[in-house]
């Protein structure tokens, strides 16, 4: 953590190759914060969450991530800046092949856990988080859109992270899932983890008052209201 930021970025300046998408951006989200980043369709909210878990690099000004430095951050650094976030995106993307409980083994395992009995601890924690302990045997398959989900939040708070990005976590969901994801994502925040979540969905966004970003027109407007 930064002082008291999770993500800190000052004066930043965002490119896709050539093209400018997002110009000296400055954003600051605590410990804990609940946000939603809106902006139409290009206005930069994708590339902006990918600056955040180290997929773009920034150009111009200062950028903070969970601790580690975005300007100096290097190929072999950024899988352990993952480890400090929690990615969750519209589509599952669940292993299709393997049970839940190998699902999240899998990924407990790529992060170098190694002791069998705290796998399982760690998997049925956070399996009790999310309310599914009870389909750990389960395939993927076998679960609603809803639950899939869940348990791709399951997966995203596996390493205990400080920050989960959610791009349109709830785009594939109907209206009465989606208010169970985002309370989801909400209790998640409010146990101390910042959650920066993009969405189109207006009805949620209403729904679930909070801080709200937006991009438009290149730049981001801080605390706008909708
Ligand atoms: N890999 C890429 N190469 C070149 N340009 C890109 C690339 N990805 C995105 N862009 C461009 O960058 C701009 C911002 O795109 P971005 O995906 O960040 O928008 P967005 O707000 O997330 O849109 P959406 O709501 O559709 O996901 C767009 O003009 C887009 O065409």
């Amino acid at each position: 953590m930064i002082g008291n930021s999770v993500i800190k970025l000052n004066g930043v300046d965002i490119y896709q190759q050539k093209h400018l998408v997002l110009n000296n951006v400055d954003l600051q989200i605590s410990p804990g914060e609940f946000v939603f980043l809106i902006g139409q369709t290009g206005s930069g909210k994708s590339s902006l969450l990918k600056v955040i878990y180290g997929e773009l690099h920034i150009a111009n000004g200062e950028g903070q991530v969970a601790g580690f430095d975005l300007r100096k951050l290097s190929d072999k650094e950024i899988p352990f800046l993952r480890r400090k976030l929690g990615i969750v995106f519209q589509d599952f993307q669940l292993l299709t092949d393997r049970t839940i409980e190998e699902n999240l083994e899998f990924v407990l395992k790529a992060t170098g856990w190694k002791d069998k009995k705290l796998i399982s601890t760690r998997i049925l924690d956070v399996l009790e988080k999310v309310g599914l302990r009870s389909k750990i045997k389960k395939m993927p398959h076998e679960l609603s859109g809803g639950e899939q989900q869940r348990v791709v939040i399951a997966r995203a708070l596996l390493n205990d992270p400080e920050l989960i990005l959610a791009d349109e976590p709830t785009g594939n969901l109907d209206p009465d899932t989606s208010e169970d994801i985002v309370t989801l994502l909400k209790q998640i925040s409010q146990s101390g983890t910042a959650v920066l979540m993009a969405s189109h969905d207006y009805h949620i966004i209403r729904t679930f008052p909070s801080r709200i970003i937006k991009c438009e027109g290149g730049i981001i407007h801080q605390d706008v209201t909708i």
